[in-house]
């Protein structure tokens, strides 16, 4: 139920998991902090206090809905909720909470609630039993034939907080994000494709507290500007969770050539993906990464067998972690569409693997002949030139970059 045109004093955020992290709790609540400032920026006046059990968004007149609506998107957060708060005064307290419930109810309707109070500060002069029926008395009077009490399953419960310095006040717990705050699980490269399930792959490494770097692979002239500028509006999007995000675009047609016209058609595929995860380990190492990300989903198509990850893997000892590895497409779909990225990855734009992709790539492909053919190659001289040309952006939450003017089925032609 919204209630309209009231102004709240802060909104309340409830830790998850993170109340459980010993004496890691400071660096994760520390943290939380900053990305809960960082996805307010732009928002005046709003001052945020990470506390040992709660954290506080004083709003200082800010638009309480704008503030909850960034709160939706950061990862460790497990509830907040709108607050009001008053000196720890009872008349004050039951003013305040007439004030928060009046624009909820609707006339000639009769709405059920209740009271339900805790108390950290034992020395108040009403314990919450007391505070419960005061607070419901003095809101039956208020609101006579439109409310009425019930305890067990009632449409609203006025939540009365009675703290050290002062009582809080709310009527709504909106679920948040849940996770770990972005940034305490170290960083990562994430393998991004313009695909559906490397995008879902990374927001869910985010949410368990992974900061992202995004690795990606690009083939001019047979990927068009419009291919990188999809994965990089993908970035985008994904920056919402978790503040912005180094993109990292890899130049890989050299290395698609040469494999193309080298090797057996059956090894195209395990080759380039050797290649892709050689040069994203290598990028981990130099930027201080510990582990490498792709969107792999076991037995989805040809080079996800576990029998192509023993023949891709073998050319580094990072962790290559698979976020998506044991969902079914249509899961991976549901997330995708809710977190928003679906509607890009479906664009029509050109992978470098898909236009690379052999009628028929083996499924178990073998390890020792994968190993004899990519000999053939330059390994060290393709890799290094790969690396040198490597080009870094830095992309912020919602930044564009699609030609809007670019007709997407002029790709198709
Ligand atoms: N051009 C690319 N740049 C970066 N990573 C890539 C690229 N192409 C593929 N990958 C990585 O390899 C994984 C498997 O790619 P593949 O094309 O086989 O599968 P997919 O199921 O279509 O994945 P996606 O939907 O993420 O594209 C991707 O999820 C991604 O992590």
């Amino acid at each position: 139920m919204k209630e309209k045109n009231l102004k709240y004093d802060e909104i309340m955020v409830r830790y998850g998991e993170l109340s459980t992290k010993g004496r890691n709790k400071k660096t994760f609540t520390d943290r939380l902090g900053e990305n809960v400032r960082q996805s307010l920026r732009g928002i005046d006046d709003v001052k945020v206090h990470a506390r040992p059990d709660r954290l506080h968004v004083v709003l200082n007149g800010a638009d309480s809905d704008v503030v909850m609506d960034r709160l939706h998107n950061v990862f460790g957060i497990q509830s907040f909720s709108p607050v009001l708060r008053t000196e720890k005064d009872f008349d004050q307290a039951a003013e305040a909470a007439i004030k928060m419930l009046a624009p909820q109810l609707e006339a000639g309707k009769i709405t059920t609630f209740k009271v339900e109070t805790k108390r950290q500060d034992h020395k108040f002069a009403l314990d919450t039993f007391q505070m419960n029926r005061q607070m419901g008395g003095a809101l039956l009077k208020a609101f006579d034939g439109q409310l009425k009490v019930d305890v067990h399953n009632p449409a609203i419960t006025v939540l009365v907080d009675v703290r050290l310095n002062g009582i809080y006040l709310t009527s709504q717990v909106i679920p948040g994000p849940g996770g770990m705050p972005v940034g305490t699980a170290g960083k990562g490269m994430m393998m991004l494709s313009g695909g559906i399930d490397s995008p879902v792959a990374a927001y869910l490494a985010m949410k368990r507290g992974v900061s992202l770097e995004m690795v990606h692979f690009y083939s001019p002239p047979y990927t068009s500007e419009q291919a990188l500028a999809k994965s990089k509006e993908l970035t985008g999007v994904l920056a919402k969770y978790s503040g912005h995000i180094r993109f990292i675009q890899v130049p890989f047609t050299e290395i698609q050539e040469t494999i193309k016209e080298k090797l057996p058609e059956g090894y195209l595929m395990t080759v380039q993906r050797r290649f892709m995860l050689r040069l994203a380990a290598a990028i981990a190492q130099k930027r201080h990464g510990l582990a490498v990300f792709n969107g792999e989903a076991l037995g989805q198509v040809a080079s996800q067998t576990m029998n192509s990850m023993v023949a891709i893997n073998d050319v580094t000892s990072f962790p290559v972690l698979r976020p998506v590895l044991s969902f079914d497409k249509t899961e991976i779909i549901k997330i995708a569409e809710e977190i928003g990225t679906y509607d890009l990855s479906i664009l029509p734009y050109e992978d470098c693997c898909t236009v690379f992709t052999p009628p028929s790539p083996k499924t178990k492909p073998n390890l020792e002949k994968t190993r004899y053919y990519e000999q053939l190659l330059d390994i060290d001289g393709l890799v290094q030139r790969a690396l040198a040309g490597i080009e870094i952006t830095d992309i912020h939450a919602g930044q564009e970059f699609l030609n809007q003017n670019q007709d997407v089925f002029a790709e198709l032609l």
